[in-house]
């Protein structure tokens, strides 16, 4: 259903419960619950504001389900992370998430039969076909069997030539775990070449260092991958891709991996991406993919020289922004996340107020909002972005923007001019993902002291908060077998998890304008990060649509 023309967006009024109360809207990065020891970095962190609203459970402070099929994953072994989980919060509703929709159209072989995959088919003939992309089993933003199938599934259709240019991650899994995939990716182009498709990797680098920035925090992160993927250059040159890979990481983790590139007997990059080549961004999430689409489609670019830029086919995994139509041709049309929670909200008068910091900005705007970029109505809504640390790993300044950003909320809230505001604290995640403990304990520590900021605004003004999550990382920083004890690597160090998990997340409600009576329910113990957008309309005065996942509140009669 589109989200204008005959939809209407007009919401029923609460029968219990009041319009116009200011509420706020918190959502801590990567803060899940998990039993209490010394890699709970929420638990060994002084958080006695987080800590003072778990005494009101069960009626003001619950669990709720955020990874798996909660939030549209493919299976129950899926952690969560920021795209399932803002959509999820946003839109009131489960979609068949993008990693889900891919593995589809690869098994029903629909993929090969869309408009994306017949407008790259046309190159290859002649031309490359380059696949960059995330390379892991991960499931977040990508995933290597995917990328395996479509190999299969290209050179089966007459891919001559296949270029893949990796990124390494260590974010989403292991630490060190890229060797095992580049082996495995190597072995499958080896196959391919006996049946030979001269496929190889042609690039590679971490993820966090090469392409896969995002809301425009560092274009030099893209501007290497261009480097290396399109015009074949790159500060180190490698005859192979699994020497190069255990060679680099002997000063760098596989995060952040410096820009390689894979050269013949004459030194010469093997697969720069060229006039007449196809190009395909095989990441299905959206947010770390913009900004080289951008650069792979945009005529007009002026964030960084791109010297060259090559006449290609380019498409998507997926379009990655609905609003932008970017990119304009793709694989697999995204999930149809339209009647965001924001969207009828706006409608009916609620004036919103949403903030981050740039890496978790897109999280509280454009992911919230059903992957759709901009406001629904400049009048009624403001979207502030503080600019957060560029060039560093955030264990370095673990309390990262988490004091303005409550400082900015507080503000808004006292304003008067908003009747919600909704942040995102990314501490908990950010630097969760680094897998430093120490600096992670300081992290959530400091969420926690801009969680307080905000209730304490809250409190002055009479309004309500709902403080939640969207998915755990910070609650569990060590990968464990399955009786939950640490596990070692084979030098019998402990293996850090950098990655998010699955774990539940908290969230509670609470403020001097939440009317007498309000609790959860207890007849929906399943509730998931899709249900909290039911609980904040009901907040704002308002029924959700019918189709929306059901509210975790009632009314009690006192
Ligand atoms: O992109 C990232 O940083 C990680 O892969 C996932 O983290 P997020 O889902 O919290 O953004
Ligand atoms: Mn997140
Ligand atoms: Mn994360």
């Amino acid at each position: 259903m589109a989200s204008s023309g005959q939809v209407s967006f007009k919401l029923e009024d609460h029968p219990k419960l009041p319009k116009g109360k200011r509420i706020a809207v918190v959502v801590l990065d990567g803060w899940g619950e998990y039993k209490p020891d010394q890699y709970n970095c929420i638990h060994v962190a002084q958080t006695p504001t987080m800590d003072s609203l778990k005494q009101g459970a069960p009626d003001r402070w619950r669990l709720i389900r955020a990874h798996g099929n909660a939030v549209g994953l493919p299976t129950e072994d899926d952690m969560g992370n920021s795209e399932v989980g803002h959509n999820a919060l946003g839109a009131g509703r489960i979609f068949a998430q993008g990693a889900k929709l891919v593995d589809l159209a690869l098994a029903s072989g629909k993929i090969y039969d869309g408009e994306g995959f017949k407008y790259i088919s046309e190159s290859f003939e002649k031309g490359t076909l380059h696949l960059i992309g995330l390379l892991s089993d991960g499931g977040v933003h990508s995933r290597l069997d995917q990328l395996q199938l479509l190999l299969k599934g290209a050179s089966e259709r007459g891919a001559k030539r296949i270029c893949v240019h990796v990124l390494t991650d260590g974010r989403d899994v292991l630490d060190g775990s890229s060797v095992g995939f580049v082996e495995i990716l190597e072995n499958d182009l080896a196959k391919l070449r006996e049946k030979g498709v001269d496929a190889r990797i042609a690039s590679g680098g971490g993820r966090m260092y090469v392409t896969m920035d995002r809301y425009e925090n560092d274009w030099d992160v893209v501007k290497r991958g261009w480097d290396a993927q399109v015009l074949g250059e790159a500060p180190h040159k490698f005859k192979n891709a699994i020497e190069a890979v255990k060679k680099l990481r002997e000063n760098a983790n596989d995060q952040y991996l410096p820009p390689f590139v894979i050269v013949d007997d004459n030194n010469k990059a093997v697969g720069p991406i060229v006039d007449g080549d196809a190009v395909v961004t095989i990441n299905f999430r959206a947010d770390r993919m913009v900004m080289l689409a951008k650069a792979l489609e945009y005529q007009d670019f002026n964030k960084f020289d791109r010297v060259r830029v090559p006449k290609i086919r380019y498409a998507g995994m997926l379009q990655y922004d609905g609003e932008l139509k970017l990119p304009s041709r793709y694989l697999v049309s995204p999930p149809e996340i339209d009647r965001t929670s924001g969207e009828y909200l706006v409608h009916n008068g609620v004036r919103t107020f949403a903030c981050s910091e740039t890496v978790k900005f897109g999280h509280v705007t454009f992911f919230w909002n059903g992957n759709r970029s901009g406001y629904f109505n400049p009048q009624m809504e403001e979207y502030v972005e503080i600019p957060s640390d560029v060039g560093i790993t955030f264990n370095v300044q673990p309390k990262m923007k988490a004091l303005e950003i409550g400082e900015k909320a507080r503000d808004a809230i006292l304003s008067g001019k908003f009747d919600q505001v909704r942040v995102n604290i990314p501490n908990g995640d950010m630097v969760g993902h680094t897998g430093d403990i120490e600096a992670t304990v300081v992290a959530c520590k400091a969420a926690d002291e801009a969680v307080k900021m905000i209730l304490d605004a809250i409190e002055q003004v009479g309004g309500i908060y709902i403080v939640t999550a969207d998915h755990g990382n910070a609650e569990d920083m060590v990968k464990r077998n399955k009786s939950g004890e640490p596990l070692l690597d084979k030098n019998g160090d402990l293996q850090i998890l950098t990655s998010h998990t699955c774990q539940p997340v908290p969230i509670a409600i609470g403020g001097p304008g939440l009317a007498p009576g309000v609790r959860f329910r207890s007849d929906a113990p399943n509730g998931g990060l899709a249900n909290v957008a039911a609980t904040v309309m009901n907040l704002h005065g308002f029924v959700a649509p019918n189709d929306y996942e059901t509210t975790l509140i009632e009314v009690a009669d006192n």
